[in-house]
This record gives C-alpha cells, sequence and structure tokens, in this order.
C-alpha cells in the first residue's frame, strides 16, 4: 500500500479526475445492490403468492434503469481513472528521458543500455497499473465489498453477516507476509529483464563481430542463460501470487457454509424471511470478487513498488557536473587556456593526466599526437565537459569552462568522435541535426568542406537518401566526412576533430584541412590524430604519451627535436611511400 502515499504528489496532482472517478464507482456499487434486493423482494411476492403482474413490470423496469445508469457512470470512471494512469505514464517517461539527456558520462558508464530501456519500459508500465487498474482494484472491491456487507447488515440481519465476514480476517493476514515476498520477488524479475534486455542489445548491435568469430552458439547458450533466470524469478513472484487465489476461495467456502447453516436456522426460527436469505446469499456471491481482487492488486502494488523504487533509484543519480556559482552570461570565447595539473577518471586512480598545459589562441590550429592510450581523447573529453573534477583550470576568453551553462558553452563547439553516430533520417537532417533551420545552401556548403558533396550528388536521391540503421550504408570514410559536415555547418568558435580523418585517404583529408582553413579563418581547431600528416599545417603541436606532454611546438620545430614525432612521421612517410608504390603497381 506504501506505493499510493509515494505517489501521492500525482494523485494530489489530478485529485479531481479521481475524486469524480471513485464517485462513480461508489454510484456503480449502489446501482449492484439494487438488483439482489429486486429478486428478494420478487421471490417473497412469489412465496407470499402476492406477486402481480404491474409489480413485476415496475421491478423489471428498475434492474433496467440499473443497467443503463451503470453503463454510464463505468464509461466515467473508466475516463477518468484510466486516463489519469496514461498521464502518468507520460509524466514519468518524459522525466525519465530529461534525465536521461542530463546525463554525463560517468552515468552512462554505470548504467547499460539494457537497464535504462527497462526502466523506460517495463517499470514505466507497471507504475501505470498502480496508477490506474491499481485504483480501480482498490476502489472498487472497497467500495463493492463494503457496500455488499452494509446491504447484508442492513436489509438482512448484522449477527450473521458478522459471521459471515469472519473468516476474511485470514485474509488480511495473508496478504500482509506475501506483501513483502512479492516485492523482492519482482524486483528480482524485473532485475531479470533488464539483464535481457541489455543482452539483446549488446548482440544485436555487435552481430556482425559475433558472427565474424563464430559466437553465435555461445551467444545464444549465454541468452538462454538470461531468459532462464528471468523466468526462474517471474515463477518465484507467480507462485507467491498464486498463492492467494486458492486461500480466497476455501476463505469464500468457509463463508458459505456459515450462512447456509447460520442462515437457514434463521429462516427455520423465522428470524429472516427465506428471500432475504436468497438476498444475502446474492451478496454474498457479489463480494467473492472484490475478494479475488485483492490478490491482483497486491500483485500489481508489489510489481508497482519494485518498479518505483527502480525508477527513483535512476532520477535520484546526479550529475557529477558543476552547476556554475557565478554563472558567466557572455558567450564562450577568446583563447583558450588548459592548464591540468592531475586528471583521473572518476572510476580509476591512475592519472590519466599530468601537468598538461597549452595556450591556443583564437584562430590557431593545433594538433594532438602521441602514442596510443598517450592521453589524447582525454584531454578533449575535459574540453567537452564530460568531467568537471579535477586538479587544473581550463578557461575560454578567461571565464573558467565550468562557470558557462553546460548548454551555452556546447553551442559553441562543433565535435566529431571517434565513432560516428548517424541518425534514421536523410543526409541533409543528419547534417544539419544541431540546426535544423540551416538552408540547403548552409548544408551544401558544410558538405562540401567536409568532401562529401560529390559522394552525395552521386547517390540516387542526393540530399534525401535515407541513412542509419533503416537507410543505406554509408562507408566508414563517408561517414566521418558526414560527421564533420554536421559539426562544421554552425561554425563553431571551436572545432575539435578527434582522430576523425583516419578513415579517409591523404588527398581527401588535405582538401578538408584546407577548406576548413579557408572556411575557418576566426575560428580555433584541434585536430587529434594518430597520423601526423593530419597536424603537419597546424600552428602548434602537442605530443602526448601516458598523460603527459613530451614534445610541444611547431611541425618544423617537432622534426628539429629529432624525438617520437620525428620517428613515427619518418616511418609514416616511408609506409605512405611504400603503400602508394604498391598501389600504383596494383
Ligand atoms: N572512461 C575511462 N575510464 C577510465 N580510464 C580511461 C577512460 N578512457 C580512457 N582511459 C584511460 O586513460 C588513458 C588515456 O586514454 P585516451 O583515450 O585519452 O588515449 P588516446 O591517446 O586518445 O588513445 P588512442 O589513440 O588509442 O585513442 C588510457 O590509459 C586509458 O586506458
Amino acid at each position: 500500500m506504501g506505493i499510493f502515499s509515494r505517489l501521492s504528489w500525482f494523485f494530489k496532482h489530478r485529485w479531481r479526475q479521481y475524486s469524480f472517478g471513485v464517485l462513480a464507482l461508489l454510484l456503480v456499487a449502489a446501482c449492484n445492490v439494487v438488483p439482489p434486493r429486486i429478486v428478494g423482494v420478487v421471490v417473497d411476492a412469489v412465496s407470499k403468492k402476492t406477486l402481480t403482474i404491474n409489480f413485476l413490470i415496475m421491478n423489471l423496469g428498475l434492474l433496467l434503469l440499473v443497467a443503463i445508469l451503470g453503463y454510464f457512470l463505468r464509461f466515467l470512471w473508466q475516463k477518468m481513472i484510466f486516463g489519469s494512469s496514461y498521464v502518468l505514464e507520460r509524466d514519468l517517461r518524459n522525466r525519465l528521458f530529461h534525465h536521461f539527456m542530463k546525463m554525463d558520462t560517468t552515468f552512462y558508464k554505470k548504467w547499460r543500455t539494457g537497464d535504462l530501456m527497462a526502466h523506460a519500459t517495463n517499470d514505466i508500465d507497471a507504475v501505470r497499473e498502480v496508477a490506474g487498474p491499481g485504483v480501480l482494484t482498490l476502489a472498487d472491491s472497497l467500495i463493492t465489498g463494503l457496500s455488499m456487507i452494509f446491504a447484508m447488515g442492513m436489509f438482512v440481519d448484522w449477527k450473521l453477516t458478522l459471521y459471515a465476514i469472519l473468516p476474511l480476517i485470514l485474509l488480511a493476514v495473508m496478504a500482509n507476509v506475501l506483501g513483502n515476498k512479492i516485492h523482492d520477488a519482482f524486483m528480482k524479475s524485473q532485475a531479470a529483464f533488464s539483464s535481457i534486455n541489455n543482452k539483446t542489445q549488446e548482440s544485436v548491435v555487435g552481430i556482425k563481430v559475433l558472427k565474424a568469430l563464430g559466437q553465435e552458439q555461445q551467444d545464444e547458450a549465454d541468452f538462454d542463460k538470461y531468459v532462464t533466470e528471468n523466468i526462474k524469478a517471474n515463477k518465484k513472484s507467480y507462485r507467491l501470487d498464486a498463492m492467494f487465489d486458492p486461500l480466497t476461495s476455501i476463505i469464500m467456502g468457509i463463508s458459505y457454509v456459515i450462512t447456509i447453516i447460520l442462515g437457514g436456522l434463521a429462516v427455520i426460527h423465522s428470524q429472516i424471511t427465506i428471500g432475504e436469505l436468497v438476498s444475502f446469499i446474492t451478496y454474498m456471491a457479489e463480494l467473492t470478487w472484490p475478494m479475488f481482487a485483492i490478490g491482483s492488486l497486491f500483485n500489481i502494488l508489489e510489481r508497482g513498488s519494485a518498479s518505483y523504487d527502480r525508477i527513483t533509484e535512476l532520477l535520484g543519480e546526479k550529475s557529477s557536473l558543476v552547476t556554475p556559482r557565478h554563472e558567466v552570461k557572455t558567450t564562450p570565447n577568446g583563447p583558450l587556456d588548459f592548464e591540468m595539473k592531475k586528471f583521473h577518471y572518476p572510476d580509476d586512480k591512475a592519472i590519466a593526466l599530468n601537468n598538461v598545459s597549452f595556450v591556443l589562441k583564437e584562430g590557431q590550429t593545433m594538433g594532438i599526437v602521441g602514442p596510443t592510450g598517450g592521453g589524447k581523447s582525454t584531454i578533449i573529453s575535459l574540453l567537452m565537459r564530460d568531467f568537471d573534477h579535477y586538479n587544473g583550470q581550463i578557461t575560454v576568453g578567461n571565464h573558467d569552462i565550468r562557470d558557462f551553462k553546460l548548454d551555452d558553452y556546447l553551442d559553441t563547439i562543433g565535435y566529431v568522435p571517434q565513432t560516428n553516430f548517424l541518425f534514421s533520417t536523410d543526409i541533409r537532417d543528419n547534417i544539419r541535426f544541431a540546426n535544423i533551420d540551416a538552408t540547403e545552401e548552409q548544408v551544401i556548403a558544410a558538405a562540401h568542406i567536409a568532401d562529401l558533396d560529390n559522394d552525395i550528388d552521386d547517390m540516387p536521391e542526393g540530399y534525401d537518401t535515407q541513412v542509419g540503421q533503416l537507410g543505406v550504408s554509408l562507408s566508414g570514410g563517408q561517414k566521418q566526412r558526414l560527421s564533420i559536415a554536421r559539426a562544421v555547418l554552425s561554425d563553431p568558435e571551436l572545432l575539435i576533430l578527434d582522430d576523425s580523418l583516419s578513415a579517409v585517404d591523404s588527398k581527401t583529408e588535405r582538401n578538408i584541412e584546407q577548406r576548413i582553413a579557408e572556411n575557418r579563418s576566426n575560428g580555433t581547431t584541434i585536430i587529434a590524430a594518430s597520423r601526423l600528416s593530419s597536424v603537419e599545417h597546424a600552428d602548434q603541436i602537442l605530443v602526448v604519451d601516458h598523460g603527459t606532454i613530451i614534445e610541444h611546438g611547431t611541425h618544423q620545430e617537432l622534426l628539429a627535436n629529432k624525438n617520437w614525432y620525428y620517428d613515427t612521421f619518418n616511418l609514416q612517410a616511408k609506409n605512405a611511400e611504400l603503400e602508394g608504390r604498391l598501389n600504383s603497381h596494383g
């Protein structure tokens, strides 16, 4: 029952609808009291031989009237109570999605995609059930139960009623004992469902790798393990739930036995008429449904409560990103001053960056290179404010980047990540994703900078070509270039390319770099790359290894250093030359 008080914020908000709904249920219950009473009255008239045709027609007319009234009242409560439950579903879904949008990288590392999807679907459905069928079952069983008990006492006999309902106390005891167990069982069942979701998501996304490595059978066996666990958890919860109904039948049976013995004796001793006993038994029959409903009510409430716990836990997760104490309202622009004394990832104590400092003036281009795992992406992560907690400071135009509102700050950055993501829509909308009002000319210009315009022109449907999961497949290089076009479209103050030219050939790479330089004379650019030719023309180049700067200078200065940059540049140049020769012979 605690779930009702935890959802009280919603019931308060929709109190009018719920009040009308419960009122309609009350009136339906009042309507239900009438037919058994009519039956009793008619039976008595028959046994006393006083039944007339007019009396019969009047009672039949009354029955019809009550049936029509009941129809409209049922429509009303359904609209009010079930309608409200869908409002709760919408509110929770929107809150959860808004929360997902707000959360940082650490959150997405902690929670698996399948978990998040299970919360957004199954758990919300279970909570909606509380606000719809749960409220209905509770109100209806209480109203019907109490009104039937009242009618049994009022119209027949209070003492007999008391004896007949005495066994029902057992049901309350049973509900109390099983309640907590059902809650735990549902928690496990929902967690197992999350695991299945996660497994399905991972297997579908990684299907190519799975097949390539011939791991389908192993993966199916793993999947079967998750399903078995889920079924085990479900079986347990349904076993507990199934204990309710047989017990309810036994309790109702005992009540009937008591009624027939004590009611029969009362008729023999003329304390009640035979018609009143018929009415009493008919009221008892009406009581059967609310009794069975208590079983399903507990199922709904415990399931909803377990799911609400899971959703609340998720909504309670806080983003580790800093909310500015002295918010800077101006647009972030000016020189970028990066001074990182120490940084480690939240879940890892190893120092990822150690004394990394640089200043990048407006309009300059900086390259970041270095051995794999050296710290290039970490520098970019910090610039992108994936993490706000570190020993150091990053300023733009002398303002700490954490003093800008996150959206304002990120709006000034065009970012092309290592892994590209295409949305399931056409190429045009994929390019203008961050600025959907961009004109056709702006989209074409962005595609030109990314050297993608000719590829698009060759596609049968040009900019209308559908891409993403449901569309045509683009090559790795095309995906990278589309991501670049998306990032340059809004002409950002800072453009960051994180190893995003790796899948294009050297000629295309040169084209893109030249066009970026021409079109972004005032814009600042950072290029992290494995291929040194990508940063050759940069105003300054950082070489990072083991989280620290091992070389810093221009291309010429670094060559003169005759260190890692010099060695790697020569090695890559030789490889490129060899590849070129092989290609020309092939
Ligand atoms: N999310 C993370 N949590 C914990 N450690 C991380 C995380 N991301 C990176 N690291 C670690 O930080 C170090 C630097 O990694 P980073 O990705 O910045 O290197 P990189 O130079 O970009 O490498 P690559 O060229 O292979 O992309 C590595 O030791 C890596 O294992």
